[in-house]
C-alpha cells in the first residue's frame, strides 16, 4: 500500500469502526464482564487490544495505535498525554540507576531539562554529543551506555543527523536508539528502515495538525514492545479517546497538509535566502542547513518548520518584529495549520547547548509556515524584517 493510501486506510478495521468510516469514541474507566471466566480471559489478553480497563485503552486507542504502527512501520505504539511524556516515558522504560545516556546537543530544551534534573536525580548520567558527530559517536560510548537519543532535525537550530551511522554503531554495541521523529512526522522518514529502535512523535504537532490536542506516541519493534508497553503502563498516563479520535482525523489529511506546508515553506525559505539581511537559512532542504546531505539521503520531504539567522539585530528589534506580525503568531509548538514565529538572540541559543558552540552572531528566527497564502506571509515577514532593522 502506498503512503497516501495509508493515510486514508490505516486504523479503520471494522473491529474499531463497527461499519462506520471512522472509529467510535469509546470512553471508559470500568469495563464490566458477564462472568469470572470472561474477566480472566480479558486479563490474560489485556496487553493486546482487548477491552480490559480504561488505562489500557479502548477501541478508539486501538484504532489510533494501528494507524501509527502502519504509518511508521512499528509493531507496537505506546500513547502518552504529550510529546514530552512520550520522551520521558520512553527513556524511563529503558534506563535505570547507573546507566549512561547519550543525547544530541541541539535537543528540545524540555528534553534537556528532563535529563539534567529528573534522570540525573535517579542516577542516570547524560552526555551530550555534536548533532553532526555521526559514527564518531563511538568514542563517547561507555561500558554503561544503554541509550542513544536523537532528534533530527533539531527543532530550533535544525541540524540533520546521520541517523543510520549512529544506529549502526549503537547496534554494534547493543545500545538502544530513540529518535524524536516529530519533524518528519510519519510522512517523511521511516525510522525503523534507518535502524532506530524507538520512534517518538509529539503527535501534538503535525499528526493532530490543528493545534487543539496534546498527544505523544512511541512506536517500536517486536524486540522492545513488551518493555516499552509495560513500563509506560506503570507510569499510569492515559490519553483521551476524544483526543485520539481527533488525532486519527488528523492522519486522514496528514499527507495533503504536509505537501502544502512543504510547498509554502520552501517558497518562503528561498525568498529569505536571497535577502541581504539574512545570514543563512536553516531549512534541511537547503544546502545552507547543517546536515543537508543527510536530509537528501534519508527524508522523502520536508514540512513547515525551519529557522533562519539574521546578520544583525537585538532583542528590541526582535520584539518589534514579532509584536507587529499580522499572520505569523507568537507561540510555542508548531505543526498546526497556522503560521508561527519565535525569535532568539544568539546567547539564548548558546545557553541551550553544552558541548557545541553556537557561533552565530545574529538573531535566530524560527518560523512555522502554515497553510496561508504565501504572498500574504511574504508581505507580513517583509514588513516584520523592516521593523527589526
Ligand atoms: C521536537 C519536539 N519534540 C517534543 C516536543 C514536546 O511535545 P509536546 O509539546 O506535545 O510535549 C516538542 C514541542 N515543541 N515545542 C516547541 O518547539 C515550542 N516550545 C518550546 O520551544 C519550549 C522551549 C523551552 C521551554 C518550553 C517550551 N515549550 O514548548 O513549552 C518538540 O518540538
Amino acid at each position: 500500500m502506498k503512503k497516501d493510501t495509508k493515510f486514508v486506510a490505516s486504523g479503520r478495521s471494522k473491529e474499531w469502526t463497527r461499519g462506520a468510516v471512522n472509529p467510535a469514541v469509546v470512553r471508559a474507566s470500568t469495563v464490566v464482564f458477564d462472568s469470572v471466566s470472561e474477566m480472566k480471559k480479558a486479563t490474560q489478553q489485556r496487553h493486546s487490544k482487548t477491552l480490559f480497563y480504561g488505562r489500557r485503552g479502548t477501541s478508539t486507542a486501538f484504532a489510533f495505535q494501528d494507524a501509527m504502527n502502519e504509518l511508521e512501520g512499528g509493531v507496537g505504539c505506546a500513547l502518552y498525554p504529550s510529546g514530552t511524556a512520550a520522551i520521558s516515558g520512553s527513556l524511563l522504560s529503558f534506563l535505570q540507576a547507573g546507566d549512561h545516556l547519550l543525547v544530541v546537543d541541539n535537543v528540545y530544551e524540555p528534553t534537556r531539562d528532563l535529563c539534567d534534573t529528573l534522570l540525573s536525580r535517579y542516577g542516570i548520567e547524560t552526555t551530550y554529543y555534536d548533532p553532526l558527530i555521526g559514527a564518531d559517536i563511538e568514542a563517547l560510548i561507555q561500558p554503561n551506555t544503554k541509550v542513544i537519543y536523537l532528534e533530527s532535525p533539531g527543532s530550533l537550530t535544525m541540524e540533520v543527523q546521520d541517523v543510520p551511522a549512529i544506529t549502526h554503531v549503537a547496534r554494534a554495541h547493543g545500545i538502544l536508539t530513540m529518535l524524536d521523529n516529530t519533524w518528519a512526522s510519519p510522512v517523511n522518514l521511516q525510522p525503523f528502515e534507518l535502524g532506530v529502535d524507538v520512534s517518538i512523535q509529539a503527535a501534538t504537532k503535525y499528526v493532530v495538525g490543528h493545534s487543539d490536542v496534546m498527544l505523544g506516541t512511541a512506536t517500536t519493534t517486536a524486540e522492545h514492545w513488551d518493555q516499552l508497553r509495560e513500563n509506560s503502563y506503570l507510569l499510569g498516563q492515559c490519553t483521551s479517546p476524544d483526543d485520539l479520535y481527533l488525532a486519527l482525523r488528523g492522519i486522514r489529511t496528514l499527507g495533503v497538509r504536509m505537501k502544502q506546508h512543504q510547498k509554502n515553506a520552501l517558497e518562503l525559505a528561498y525568498w529569505l535566502a536571497k535577502r541581504a539581511d539574512v545570514d543563512h537559512v536553516r531549512h534541511p532542504a537547503l544546502a545552507t542547513c547543517p546536515g543537508h546531505e543527510h536530509f537528501i539521503r534519508d527524508f522523502s520531504g520536508s514540512n513547515g518548520l525551519f529557522s533562519f539567522v539574521l546578520k544583525k539585530g537585538n532583542q528590541a528589534g526582535i520584539n518589534a518584529m514579532l509584536d507587529g506580525m499580522e499572520h505569523f503568531k507568537i507561540g510555542f509548538s508548531w505543526g498546526g495549520f497556522e503560521s508561527l514565529i519565535l525569535g532568539h538572540m544568539p546567547e539564548h541559543i548558546a545557553h541551550l547547548r553544552s558541548v557545541t558552540d553556537w557561533q552565530q552572531t545574529g538573531p535566530l528566527i524560527r518560523v512555522h509556515i502554515g497553510l496561508e497564502d504565501t504572498q500574504d506571509l511574504i508581505e507580513d515577514l517583509d514588513r516584520g524584517l523592516a521593523r527589526l532593522a
